[in-house]
C-alpha cells in the first residue's frame, strides 16, 4: 500500500470531515492510504509545509489557505501542478466543471488549474438572532451603520464586552471590505494581472472605516478578536452577537451555539456609489507537493476525483459551509431544495455572485501575502490601541506591505 501524506489546518467540525473523507477513500480501494495530520493553523502549516520541503521530507498533499497562492505558484519545484498530475495519471478531469470564481483563483493566465480547490468560502456575518431581539434590534443589519447602532443596542443590553467583532482582521476589514465596496487594494487587479502590483488600501474609504471601528473599540462596542479564526468561539459562546467570518464556520456553529443563529451577507456603507459589489472567495486549496514517485502521484489523482464526485462535493458543501465546488454539487444542492430551508448556506453564494467581479473583486494574489496580513494586521492593532490615527496606520501598512512586494519580486525573478 502506498500512503499519501495530506497536512492540513481544520479543527473542529471541519476536522472530523478531513478525517471522514480519509477514511472513506481509504475503504473504497487498497491501493493507497490517505494519512492526514493537523499542523496549527494555515500559517503554520504552509510554513511547515515550505520548511519540510527543504528538508525533503514535505507531504504530498499540503492544505494552503487563499492567500497562500503565490508563495506556493512562486516556489519553484517544490510544487506538482495539478492539471499536471491529473492528466499523467489519466484521471478525468475537467476545470470547467468547477466553479468559476473559485478556479480562477487557482488558475495560471493560461487557465492550468495549479492547485486542487478544496474548502473555498466567503465572509458572512454571523447573526444571534436571540440576543439581537433581547437587545430590541427588530431587523438583522444591513449597512455598517447598521451594524453600529445595533451593537450599540447589544452592549447597553448587557453585552459588556462584544458589541460586534470579526475573525480575520485583514480578510474583513481590507481584502473583502475593497472588493464588496468595489474600491482597489492594490494596483493590478489586486495583484491578479502581475507582481508588479502596489497596494492602494489608505483610501478615504478605508480610512474612515477604520477610525470607526478605532472610536467604537474604545468602549468595546467592537472589540477585536485577532488576526485568524482562533477567537471564533465568541460568537458560539453566546460574547459576540454579530460576528464577521467565514462561511466555513457554519459546521462549528450548528454544532455549538444554543440559540437561533443565521448568517447574512457583510455590512456596506451605503453612501458608497455600486457597494455592494461582490464577495471574494477565501478558505484554502490542497496542493501537490513536487519531488515524489509517479506510483504516488497516481494515489493523490485518485483522491482528488475521488473528492470531486458530486455527491461527496454536495455532501461536503451542506455540512461545513464552505461552498459547493463544482457547478454539478451546486446545482444539486439548488434542486433539492436545500437553500429554501438553509439560508444560511446559500450566503456566501449570494455575495460572490452578487455582481460581475469588476478588477478590484475577482480576487487577490500577492506575494508573500501572509507577511503582509501580519503587517496590516499589525497596524491595525495599533491604531485599535490608540497609538496612532487611522490615516497613519494605513499609510505604514501601505508602504510596508510594497517593501514586501518588492522582496518577493526578487525572488521569483
Ligand atoms: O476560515 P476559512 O477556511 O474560510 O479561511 C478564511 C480565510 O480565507 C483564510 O485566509
Amino acid at each position: 500500500q502506498t500512503e499519501i501524506h495530506w497536512w492540513h489546518a481544520m479543527t473542529g467540525a471541519n476536522n472530523e470531515v478531513v478525517n471522514r473523507l480519509a477514511d472513506e477513500f481509504n475503504n473504497s480501494q487498497k491501493d493507497y492510504k490517505v494519512v492526514v495530520s493537523y499542523k496549527g493553523q494555515y500559517a503554520d502549516t504552509l510554513n511547515a509545509g515550505i520548511a519540510a520541503f527543504r528538508a525533503g521530507n514535505a507531504p504530498h498533499i499540503l492544505q494552503v489557505f487563499e492567500v497562500g497562492t503565490a508563495t506556493m505558484m512562486g516556489a519553484k519545484g517544490a510544487i506538482k501542478p495539478v492539471y499536471q498530475l491529473m492528466a499523467e495519471a489519466g484521471e478525468k478531469f475537467d476545470p470547467k466543471a468547477y466553479l468559476p470564481a473559485i478556479t480562477g483563483y487557482y488558475s495560471t493566465a493560461k487557465g492550468e488549474m495549479l492547485s486542487f480547490p478544496f474548502n473555498s468560502s466567503s465572509m458572512v456575518m454571523w447573526i444571534n438572532k436571540d440576543e439581537l431581539k433581547k437587545a430590541g434590534v427588530n431587523e438583522i443589519p444591513k449597512t455598517w451603520p447598521d451594524v453600529f447602532e445595533a451593537a450599540k443596542k447589544l452592549k447597553a443590553a448587557g453585552h459588556d464586552t462584544c458589541g460586534f467583532s470579526n475573525a480575520w482582521a485583514s480578510w474583513a476589514h481590507i481584502e473583502q471590505f475593497s472588493a464588496w465596496h468595489n474600491v482597489p487594494m492594490a494596483t493590478k487587479a489586486n495583484g491578479l494581472d502581475g507582481f508588479d502590483t502596489e497596494m492602494k488600501f489608505n483610501s478615504p474609504l478605508h480610512v474612515r472605516h477604520l477610525q470607526n471601528l478605532i472610536d467604537l473599540q474604545k468602549d468595546k462596542t467592537y472589540d477585536y478578536s485577532g488576526r485568524d479564526s482562533k477567537s471564533e468561539g465568541r460568537f458560539t459562546s453566546g460574547e459576540c452577537a454579530i460576528f464577521l467570518t467565514s462561511s466555513g464556520f457554519y459546521g462549528n456553529v450548528k454544532a455549538n451555539a444554543k440559540f437561533d443563529y443565521t448568517s447574512t451577507m457583510m455590512p456596506y456603507y451605503p453612501d458608497v456609489q455600486g457597494a455592494p459589489q461582490n464577495s471574494i472567495i477565501g478558505g484554502a486549496s490542497l496542493w501537490v507537493m513536487g519531488g515524489k514517485s509517479a506510483e504516488e502521484y497516481k494515489g493523490v489523482a485518485k483522491f482528488f476525483a475521488f473528492l470531486s464526485d458530486t455527491d461527496r462535493q454536495a455532501k461536503l458543501h451542506q455540512e461545513s459551509g464552505y461552498l459547493p465546488i463544482t457547478k454539478a454539487a451546486y446545482e444539486k444542492t439548488k434542486a433539492s431544495g436545500f437553500y429554501e430551508k438553509n439560508p444560511v448556506l446559500e450566503t456566501p453564494l449570494k455575495e460572490l455572485t452578487n455582481k460581475e467581479p469588476t478588477e478590484n473583486s475577482r480576487g487577490l494574489r500577492f506575494g508573500n501575502m501572509v507577511q503582509i496580513r501580519d503587517v496590516i494586521s499589525e497596524e491595525i492593532e495599533a491604531a485599535l490601541a490608540g497609538q496612532k490615527p487611522a490615516k497613519d496606520a494605513l499609510d505604514a501598512a501601505v508602504s510596508r506591505s510594497n517593501q514586501i512586494l518588492r522582496q518577493f519580486e526578487r525572488t521569483v525573478r
